[in-house]
């Protein structure tokens, strides 16, 4: 894929949920709310993420126009801009896949002129990342590795994950009948991402054939002749398909910093936050015995750990205090004081996560963060992308806007001595006009 190749993403939002469905639920699954806006907003935000994506078809049921209308709403309008006009589903998932692709395919013949809508067609894609509407918790990541796939010549990429759990065969009584063995099996997960031709012409060939049961887009491409590229999905992406799926959404909704969807950077109109401020961080923690230190939230094998009352995360502590610095509310040993057990051992991300509450509870967004980190070792080269990949993912921000840099001291002063790890931390946060007030 080269980086100018038109890239469109398809969510199907057009099955009922039955699975899931009760007297409860007046809508099917993608319409329910999560917190401030439904499931499909959620997914739609999270694909809004990925700036190289185009435009998003939506495929949604011939009843659902009002759940649509309603749900975009809760959208902001540059990320409605980027949607096509919905067009509608089938009685399965697959035809609603095929319906959607075929709207795709039109855009191309029918360039702008699609009901008025301001959307510049600008042709069909080259590439299309093909998603449920029930998986809301999409992170950028996983889109990037299926980009990366592109890039690297895969015509169809499938994100998955390595099945853990040992598996039973049952019959109908529920009576086991053998174990299936686990290795090289793999759970699909969406996006599922094609050369868009290659992936039109397998679904037009199966429609053709009067095959109907493809429960995803990979079989259906297996079955065409394709081969499909596995790169790992996320946990965090999983579908909403039970009433427990739901509940664990609205948790997890639940615990996204207000007013900081996944792509709240991406998505984002700046002249809405004129107040541009930089703020620095700085932190340090002494090694002791052990044999990891937690640094950008990960584990980083070392001879020693860092001594602290929580994690020690020097990186995410100084990230935390620029954040709070940007808003002029004190600094972590004030949300944290060290004195309080509540915080022994505690994982440090949910500092950074409390520091973006209260910058999004004044209408703020993260633009950019910054870390150095100052040490002789650990190397911090090898594991740097794993770091700016969760602090992206704490901070909902794209991967671009996450920077990580190390040095050291040249064998000087208490990190030179191999005594500890210092961590400057800069972070440049936007906020609407008025937020003066101490
Ligand atoms: N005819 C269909 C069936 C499914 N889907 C979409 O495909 C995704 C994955 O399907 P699934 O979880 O099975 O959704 P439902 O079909 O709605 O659920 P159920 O099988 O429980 O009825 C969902 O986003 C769903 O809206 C669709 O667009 N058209
Ligand atoms: C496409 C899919 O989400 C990949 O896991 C899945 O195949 C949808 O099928 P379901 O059986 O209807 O959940």
């Amino acid at each position: 894929m080269s980086p100018s190749a038109p890239l469109d993403a398809l969510v199907v939002a057009a099955g009922r949920g039955t699975r899931l469905q009760s007297a409860e639920d007046t809508a099917p699954k993608q319409y329910l709310p999560l917190g401030p806006r439904p499931v499909l907003a959620w997914t739609l935000l999270a694909l809004a993420a990925c700036a190289e994506l185009r435009r998003i078809q939506v495929v949604i049921h011939a009843d659902d126009g009002p759940l649509y209308a309603a749900a975009l709403d809760t959208l902001p309008p540059a990320l409605r801009a980027r949607l096509a006009p919905p067009v509608t589903g089938g009685d399965t998932r697959q035809a609603s896949v095929r319906l959607g692709l075929e709207a795709l395919a039109a855009a191309g013949s029918a360039a702008g002129a699609r009901d008025g809508h301001q959307l510049e067609d600008g042709g069909a894609p080259a590439f299309v990342l093909i998603h449920d509407a029930a998986r809301p918790f999409l992170p950028l990541a996983v889109i990037e590795r299926m980009l990366a796939a592109f890039a690297d010549g895969h015509e169809a990429v499938l994100a998955a994950l390595p099945v853990h759990d040992t598996l039973k065969r049952a019959n109908s009584g529920g009576v086991a009948t053998g174990t299936v063995d686990r290795q090289g099996l793999w759970a699909a997960q969406t996006p599922q991402g094609f050369a868009f031709p290659r992936i039109l012409a397998a679904h037009r060939a199966a429609a053709a054939a009067g095959l109907t049961g493809f429960t995803d887009d990979t079989s259906l491409a297996e079955w065409a002749g394709l081969s499909v590229k596995l790169v790992e999905g996320a946990a965090d992406a999983y579908k909403i398909t039970t009433r427990a799926d739901l509940l664990r959404a609205r948790a997890d909704a639940a615990r996204v910093p207000a007013g900081l969807p996944q792509d709240a950077s991406a998505m984002t109109d700046w002249s809405a936050y004129p107040d541009i401020r930089v703020a620095t961080g700085y932190d340090v923690h002494a090694f002791e015995p052990g044999d990891a230190v937690i640094l950008g939230g990960i584990a980083v094998p070392h001879e020693r750990k860092l001594a602290g009352h929580s994690d020690a995360d020097v990186v995410l502590h100084a990230l935390t205090d620029a954040i709070l610095g940007a808003i002029a509310d004190r600094d972590i040993g004030a949300h944290f004081p060290p004195s309080d057990p509540k915080w022994k051992g505690a994982a440090s991300d949910q500092f950074l996560i409390h520091a973006l509450d209260l910058l999004a509870a004044r209408g703020g967004k993260v633009a950019h963060l910054d870390v150095t980190i100052v040490c002789e070792a650990p190397k911090i080269g090898p594991v740097r992308d794993a770091m700016r990949e969760r602090i992206a993912e704490i901070c909902a921000l794209p991967l671009g806007r996450v920077s990580v840099k190390a040095t050291t001291s040249e064998r000087l002063g208490f990190t030179g001595r191999k005594e500890g790890i210092a961590a400057l931390a800069t972070a440049t946060v936007r906020l609407p006009a008025g937020q003066d007030e101490a």
